[in-house]
């Protein structure tokens, strides 16, 4: 909770003039029992109109103090508890943009949407309640204790007795209240997760039939998060009962002490209203405490969860030797005896990988699926370290570079193509920031999509739904080229991604991509596109293979010509 309420520093002034607001509120609130008691003994019992008018108008006068002092509070109050919210939530987006991909396997998508949402709403509520109302409870009982023992310290001897038996009992529930609602969050990610699976993957569950699957796999969901919220609810109101007999109890010992004092002429009317008076007050404030304790336990769970994202050790950033002046400028790669294990693995993905690829040299990879291919290619731009060896580019380490400067020259197009909401030139020039018209339609045209887009309904303005729903699986990878082209990288990384695309379009693609001033990186499945590279590496369970023409390797590797002759049939390989 701590790394959560240093977001308040910024807030303290609004803040303190909230908290002193609410003191305004509270000492009316103390004082007017008081008053009223004087109104009893000096006007009432003597029958002074002037005194009862006297202290009538001292009492409405505070009171509508009071009011506005409320206004006000309330309007600080708020002030503060979006501030934070924002600054929170502000702060959260850019911690999770800077996590890599080992910290980003550590939090389910929908856990941290859960975050960024109902959690930080619970703690932006509690903060508003804390300073409009909740810090009110707890004085007013400490106030109202104090004050009754001004009026008259026998027949308040009463609270000393309950004030800390309730005390106690209110700190006991509010610990357990609070890993309660720990579970609560946990159950709104799960539901939060199946929701999300669902609307991501309908065309799947639609095709497979399964949506009975889905909905018991959604009702479980919903009924732990049901069962739980009812449990922990009735928990606390099960501790209102015992909080309002305990009070109740008191009360009725003052009335009844206070009945023998009167007719005893040891005390006045006055001071016994005036006590009870109190007493109400202390045990309204006292039922408060089942609210208060739901919003600050609730806040407490939330506030954690939070924490844990934001303390989250960041394991991929600039090193301390980056040099930010330093820019890739000719897209020479290398690869030095480089292995690789995937954070939290056992199993090694890349083993003593060594291979070089020249400035403007087109190298495709090629290998079986799980080969290790992409996991290649996300140690370019460091998405993940290498585990032993080292990456250069231009003759100088990855890590020498900032990671801005060195994914800057880098256009790399994913396996499967993610697309935004918004318009189809808004994907585009999502590569570049500032493209201008002409320059998106060049890279479309260069990535074979410009025809396709001018016959869509708004062309280059078309919406493309959420994650390009509205496209086909090859409008979306030519999109997703053209995204990478616009950049002018130096490296040009495509995954696979040309696998949906007719050998035509695939042809004039690649024939578009020689213009672009950049080492090209490719990997395919098809040896028709790996022929058209300067050389082919042909990767087998993280080792690379081989590395050289298709000529070569027709010769020198049998994997490469079982490939070859299981696409294009045997005479070709035995003719080559
Ligand atoms: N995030 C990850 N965490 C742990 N292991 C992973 C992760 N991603 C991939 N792997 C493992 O690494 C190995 C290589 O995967 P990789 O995706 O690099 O293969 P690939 O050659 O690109 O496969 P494909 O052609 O099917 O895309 C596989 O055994 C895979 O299970």
């Amino acid at each position: 909770m701590k790394t959560v309420l240093a977001f308040l520093k910024p807030y303290k002034l609004p803040a303190v003039v909230a908290f002193l607001l609410m003191l305004i509120e509270l000492t009316v609130e103390l004082m007017l029992p008081f008053f009223l008691g004087k109104m009893i003994n000096e006007g009432v019992v003597n029958q002074d109109i002037d005194t009862i008018m006297m202290w009538g108008v001292i009492m409405i006068g505070l009171a509508f103090i009071a009011f506005i002092a409320g206004i006000i509070n309330s309007f600080y109050s708020s002030h503060v508890g979006w501030g934070f919210a924002h600054d929170i939530r502000k702060k959260l987006f850019a911690k999770i943009q800077a996590f890599s991909f080992a910290n980003l396997n550590q939090y389910p998508t929908s856990g941290l949407m859960t975050r960024f949402t109902n959690d930080v709403r619970q703690i932006q509520n509690t903060i508003y309640m804390i300073l409009r109302i909740m810090s009110k409870a707890p004085l007013l009982v400490i106030g109202g204790v104090i004050m009754a023992f001004v009026v008259n310290a026998r027949l308040a001897l009463i609270f000393l007795i309950t004030v800390p038996i309730l005390v106690g009992f209110i700190l006991w529930v509010l610990k357990r209240a609070s890993g309660l609602f720990n579970k609560i969050q946990n159950s709104i990610d799960k539901v939060n997760r199946v929701m999300q699976e669902n609307l991501s993957g309908m065309r799947l569950i639609k095709a497979f039939s399964r949506r009975n699957h889905e909905e018991t796999r959604f009702t479980e969901a919903n009924k732990t998060l049901a069962n739980r919220t009812r449990y922990t609810f009735r928990f606390i109101e099960s501790s209102m009962p015992v909080l309002l007999f305990v009070m109740n109890l008191s009360l009725i010992f003052i009335i009844w002490f206070g009945n023998l004092q009167t007719i005893s002429g040891t005390t006045s009317v006055g001071d016994v209203v005036a006590i009870i008076n109190y007493a109400m007050r202390v045990a309204m404030s006292i039922s408060m405490f089942t609210f208060i304790i739901m919003g600050i336990s609730r806040m407490k769970a939330s506030a954690d969860r939070v924490d844990q994202v934001l303390n989250v050790d960041v394991d991929l950033k600039d090193h301390d030797e980056a040099d930010s002046s330093l820019r890739v400028k000719q897209g020479f790669i290398t690869f030095d005896h480089v292995s690789f294990i995937y954070p939290g693995t056992t199993k090694s993905v890349l083993s003593n990988v060594r291979f070089s690829v020249n400035p403007g040299e087109r190298l495709a990879v090629i290998g079986s699926t799980g080969s290790g291919k992409t996991s290649l290619f996300q140690l370019i731009p460091r998405l993940y370290d290498a585990t032993e060896g080292e990456i250069r580019i231009d003759h100088r380490p990855t890590t020498d570079y900032t990671l801005d400067n060195l994914r800057r020259s880098i256009g790399y197009v994913p396996q499967s193509p993610l697309l935004f909401t918004g318009t189809v030139a808004e994907n585009i020039a999502w590569g570049k920031e500032h493209a201008s018209t002409k320059e998106i339609i060049h890279a479309a045209k260069d990535a074979q999509i410009h025809d396709a887009i001018m016959e869509l309904d708004n062309q280059y303005q078309t919406k493309v739904g959420q994650k390009g729903v509205n496209l086909s699986g090859g409008q979306k990878q030519r999109i997703s080229i053209a995204r990478a082209l616009i950049r002018n990288p130096k490296i040009l990384m495509l995954d696979d991604s040309t696998s949906a695309l007719d050998l035509t379009t695939e042809s004039k693609l690649l024939h578009a991509m020689e213009s672009y001033e950049c080492t090209t990186l490719l990997i395919t499945q098809k040896i028709s596109t790996a022929m058209r590279a300067d050389r082919i590496l042909l990767i087998d369970e993280g080792k690379v293979l081989a590395i050289g023409t298709h000529e070569e390797l027709l010769h020198s590797s049998s994997l490469y010509q079982r490939i070859v002759t299981s696409q294009f049939g045997k005479e070709y390989a035995n003719v080559e």
